[in-house]
């Protein structure tokens, strides 16, 4: 079983990240790490922020020359922001009053300190107050903002390194939808395609969408807006059977919808071809096996990589649909919770567009859950371990002509 957690605020010292119940082998380092935090930054339509953060990381625990050693690996990411915001997050009682009263260039006028009374419609601000009972957002949205999926986008790192050394599983994410813009249907990009969609500037593989995502993204920005879009994350070379259908929280497509579902701003997730086989007949809507001369091949992919909550062997194809950020320049209506009176939404700075850094920060997520479900059916203390449980177990399906032979997506 893989157990992880993070910590750490927006604007605090660093980010801090635990994943627990890796096995012993698996080689990573801190530039890698460095290298996925790289491609969460990049994207079209970031704010600010994005173009000086530094997402230092630093491996604290758990890695050896490269190697992971069985116990829990530890990670810390620095936050560039931090010099500037001592004052107002330090853990202790503050006194730097000057500092306090520093005011963030290209904001508002506001103080850094003002207290955020305005609750942004769409973000965390208002239910944090209300839950916690807080007078003011400022200590909710600095757990709530995505600056923690750097977090989670290291560990992801990690797995992802686990999953291709005990099963030579392949992720790659790409921009499927960007605000009206669609890319072609049927667009699908292979492992080796991965470097092709990062370079893209919205991490999409047709040039003309992309252009069109890109002057969406302008017009947005020019308008005072946001803009939101879709996701889709492709897991290449997994083995038949991980999750099960014999209980709902072991199924494997539960367990990636949730851990989707659990990035900021994510509003749906859909399978293969999802929503769209509620709209078709039952003859339609399945994916038809014949004789794989050897092995069973499947004519299509609809199904997105899953039956009866287990991986089918098939490509795993999932989306994650991300609403439009909801800091927005041309501020919405609020109510202040300090007078009860009608007003507009506190707003300093903002990305007009994430999508792209969703898509990386989705692949962790994805990564983390199918290492969790390799683990489970493969258990292992070392990768060489885990990786000769996996070969068994592909041997004895090859024996029994039941290898799947192929791959639809
Ligand atoms: C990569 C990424 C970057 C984001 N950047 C911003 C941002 O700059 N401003 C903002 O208001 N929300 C941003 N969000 C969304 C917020 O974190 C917040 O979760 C969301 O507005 C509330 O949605 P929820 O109700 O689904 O949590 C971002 C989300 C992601 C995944
Ligand atoms: C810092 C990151 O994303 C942030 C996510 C975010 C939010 O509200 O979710 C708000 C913005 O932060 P700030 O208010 O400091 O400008 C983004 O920059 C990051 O992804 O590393």
């Amino acid at each position: 079983m893989l157990r992880w957690l993070t910590a750490g605020e927006s604007h605090g010292p660093a980010l801090v990240a635990i994943a627990e119940g890796l096995p012993a082998g698996v080689e990573t380092s801190t530039k890698d790490l460095a290298h996925a935090l790289a491609r969460r930054r990049l994207g079209y339509g970031r704010g600010a922020r994005m173009k000086f953060e530094q997402d230092e990381v630093e491996i604290l625990g758990g890695v050896r020359h490269g190697l992971t050693q069985g116990g829990p690996v530890a990670l810390r990411i620095g936050n560039s922001e931090w010099p500037k915001w001592r004052a107002v997050m330090s853990a202790d009682p503050a006194d730097g009053e000057g500092e306090l009263d520093a005011i963030e260039p290209g904001s508002t006028g506001q103080a850094r300190s003002a207290p955020l009374t305005r609750p942004r419609p769409g973000h965390a601000d208002l239910a944090g107050i209300q839950k916690y009972g807080f007078e003011e957002a400022r200590p909710v949205l600095e757990r709530a903002s995505a600056r923690e999926t750097a977090a989670r986008v290291a560990l992801g790192e990690v797995a992802r390194a686990f999953l291709r050394q005990v099963a030579d599983v392949e992720l790659v994410s790409h921009v499927v939808e960007l605000g009206p813009v669609r890319a072609p249907a049927g667009l699908v990009p292979a492992p080796a395609d991965a470097e092709r969609v990062d370079a893209d500037p919205v991490r999409c593989l047709d040039p003309e969408t992309s252009a069109a995502m890109v002057a969406e993204i302008d017009a947005c920005h020019k308008d005072g807006d946001t803009l939101g879009g879709i996701v889709e994350v492709l897991a290449y070379g997994l083995p038949p059977g991980l999750g099960s259908h014999v209980h709902w929280d072991r199924r494997l497509d539960a367990r990636l919808a949730a851990a989707l579902m659990g990035i900021q701003a994510i509003k749906g997730v859909e399978f293969g071809e999802g929503f769209e086989l509620a709209r078709v007949r039952g003859s339609q809507a399945q994916d038809e096996m014949e004789p794989g001369r050897p092995g069973v091949h499947r004519r299509t992919g609809k199904s997105g990589g899953t039956e009866g909550g287990m991986s089918t062997g098939e490509v795993l194809r999932v989306r994650a649909a991300m609403k439009p950020i909801s800091t927005i320049p041309r501020a919405l209506a609020t109510v202040d919770v300090a007078t009860g009176e009608a007003t507009t939404a506190h707003h300093q700075r903002s990305d007009v567009c994430a999508v792209p850094a969703a898509g990386i920060v989705a692949e962790a997520m994805v990564a983390m859950v199918i290492a969790d479900a390799v683990l489970e059916k493969f258990g292992g203390d070392s990768v060489r371990e885990t990786r000769r449980n996996v070969q068994a177990y592909l041997a004895e399906l090859a024996e029994r002509g039941l290898q799947v032979t192929g791959g639809a997506a």
